[in-house]
């Protein structure tokens, strides 16, 4: 797989779970401004609201990623630009780590490489269903974020590191703490981003910014301007 997520400065994370705003379709989802499309979530996560979502954005140009839960939900489709695939760096059970992985592996035939990556996620908030599905340790200092990322950089070839802090705001220093560690991966942060000066301000430590339940929440101008705020934070901190 090619790193186009390089480029980018925002990801829209949609979880096929949860409704959008009233009045709001998947076709202005998709003109937010975000650089690429996430679907994938926690909690009842079924093949058939996977593939709902996707066929709902596929006459768009956004890119489209699958992010699963679990390997029951992968779908196949050809509209998917590609599947990122989490890896929970700080879980206390394996199976999260490389067990699912191998369990996907083992049951399906001819799996396409080339459009699967995965995501080397620290997750942070103990109180997100992540962190309960995935028993993460969310226990870390910015000295042990830190080392997780160079470790998944430096040991484990990660192209992505993820910071996660779904439905809550992380501490920024942690943020850096994991850019720091990083030379050459792509450091995704996520978690309670809900408006410009916040998408602003973790922009100036991460690569790029997922933007999740504000989608669901606010909807789709809220996320415009969590677009602009990381453009900005980033325009800001790249030398001409
Ligand atoms: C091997 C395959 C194909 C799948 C396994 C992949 C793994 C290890 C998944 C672990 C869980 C994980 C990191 C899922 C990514 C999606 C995510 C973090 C969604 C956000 O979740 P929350 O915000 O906590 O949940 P809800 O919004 O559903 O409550
Ligand atoms: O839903 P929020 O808090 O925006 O988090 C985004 C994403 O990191 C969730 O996996
Ligand atoms: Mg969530």
């Amino acid at each position: 797989m090619s790193t186009p997520w390089a480029a980018w400065d925002h990801i829209l994370k949609i979880d096929p779970d949860k409704p959008l705003v009233e009045g709001e379709t998947f076709a202005d989802v998709c003109q937010t401004g975000t650089d690429a499309i996430e679907i994938g979530g926690t909690l009842g996560m079924t093949e058939d609201k996977m593939q709902r979502v996707v066929d709902a954005c596929a006459e768009y140009d956004v890119p489209l990623y699958q992010e699963p839960s679990n390997p029951s939900v992968v779908i196949d489709s050809p509209v998917l630009e590609g599947y990122l695939i989490p890896t929970v760096f700080n879980s206390t059970d394996p199976f999260w780590m490389v067990g699912a992985h191998k369990e996907w592996v083992r049951i399906e035939d001819g799996l396409d490489w080339d459009r699967t990556t995965t995501e080397a996620y620290i997750v942070m908030n103990p109180e997100a269903s992540v962190a309960e599905y995935t028993e993460a340790d969310c226990e870390q200092s910015a000295e042990d974020v830190g080392a997780f990322a160079r470790v998944a950089e430096k040991m484990f070839g990660q192209e992505i590191v993820y910071v996660e802090y779904s439905g809550t705001f992380g501490d920024p220093e942690i943020v850096q703490a994991a850019a720091d560690g990083l030379d050459d991966a792509t450091l995704f942060y996520g978690g309670g981003i809900g408006d410009y000066d916040s998408a602003y301000e973790m922009g100036q430590h991460a690569d790029v910014i997922v933007v999740g339940d504000l989608l669901h929440e606010e909807g789709c101008d809220a996320v415009r301007e969590t677009v602009e705020g990381v453009t900005d934070a980033h325009a800001a901190s790249t030398p001409n």
